[in-house]
């Protein structure tokens, strides 16, 4: 009984998209990308930019923002429809509370992590968020917004301590969203990438989107205002154009990714320099804890590997061990 009235209701579904999708009304297709996703409906932003809600064909497909999509338009609702869309270069993925696994932004090249001093700038955290990013094969690049607040003193202590990442080969940059400093020099070298914008809540990831767009709030209104359609939360990802090769992707469910639960293998590969270290270590599954024949923990007591780095390495580890084996 109460699997065919189920049956009935995948049926009613389908005559539904039937309605929303007729073949005779449809447009030539056309290339565009995804900037945000509502349910079964997407908005691509076409090649003018310009964006068009559109439905999903089919309910197996899953485009997630910063997909490059092909879609048809129906003129005369308005609206679209999404044929399909091309493989992916990334896929930054989030973990759900019972363990499963949800996609949230496709195609980054590139995680660009805002810090902020007067949360407490912290290696520990900065360490788990370069762990996440290196396990989703995403290159970082460290942003230190703020830079206004902190006077001559404070700024070497934070360079001297941010060094050990300089070396290990991730760019940094210390910017001040606020007032615009250095953000013109930042946006130069990110042309050309699809970025992310990642970092704990407070860091200036807002600012630095209103900086960059001041026009944002109408563009935003603008979108839910004339579709009318769907909700427009202020939890969905969305895409920004810098210009026509440079988007950001801001995604407040990717926003903290440092903080989400890291497995061991993510650990021993999200230490870069430890990773590259551990192919002469002894055993093959060297953990670099204590084992005999370890090559990392010979390089740290040579000073090759930052002391920091080797704690949080260390704690990370061995907590994850406990916890979960
Ligand atoms: N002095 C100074 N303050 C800044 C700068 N950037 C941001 N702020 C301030 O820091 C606070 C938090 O900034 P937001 O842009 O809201 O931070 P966020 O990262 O978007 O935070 P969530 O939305 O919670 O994720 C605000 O009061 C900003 O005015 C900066 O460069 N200098
Ligand atoms: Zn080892």
């Amino acid at each position: 009984m109460g699997k065919k009235r189920k049956h009935n209701k995948k049926q009613r579904q389908e005559a539904s998209d039937e309605v929303n999708i007729n073949s005779e009304e449809l447009g030539p297709e056309e290339q565009g990308i995804v900037i945000s996703r509502f349910g079964q409906q997407v908005d691509i932003a076409d090649q003018n930019f310009e964006t068009i809600r559109c439905f999903l064909r089919r309910a197996k497909e899953v485009p997630v923002v910063g997909d490059k999509a092909t879609f048809q338009r129906q003129e005369k609702l308005d609206t679209g429809v999404l044929v399909r869309f091309e493989e992916r270069t990334s896929l930054l993925k989030r973990p759900t509370p019972h363990h499963g696994i949800k996609p949230v932004a496709a195609n980054i090249d590139l995680v660009a992590l805002l810090l902020a001093p007067e949360l407490g700038f912290s290696e520990m955290l900065l360490d788990r968020y370069l762990v996440a990013a290196e396990s989703s094969n995403i290159p970082v690049w460290l942003v230190f917004n703020k830079w206004d607040l902190l006077n001559d003193e404070e700024r070497a202590d934070i360079q001297q301590r941010l060094k050990t990442y300089q070396d290990i080969g991730y760019p940094i940059y210390y910017i001040s969203a606020k007032h615009g400093d250095q953000v013109d020099e930042l946006v130069k070298d990110l042309r050309g990438k699809q970025l992310l914008l990642a970092g704990q809540s407070g860091v200036g990831k807002s600012t630095l989107i209103k900086y960059l767009f001041p026009e944002l709030e109408v563009a935003t209104a603008d979108i839910s205002e004339t579709s009318g359609l769907g909700t427009h939360t202020t939890t969905a990802s969305r895409l920004y154009k810098l210009d026509d090769e440079t988007y950001l992707v801001d995604s407040p469910g990717v926003r903290e990714f440092g903080l989400w639960h890291l497995e061991d293998h993510d650990i021993q590969q999200g230490f870069v320099e430890i990773y590259k270290l551990a192919e002469n270590c002894k055993f093959r599954d060297c953990k670099h804890i204590k084992e005999p024949g370890c090559a990392v923990l010979a390089a740290a007591k040579n000073g090759e590997i930052a002391e920091s780095r080797m704690k949080n390495y260390h704690h990370l580890i061995q907590n994850y061990d406990q916890q979960f084996s």
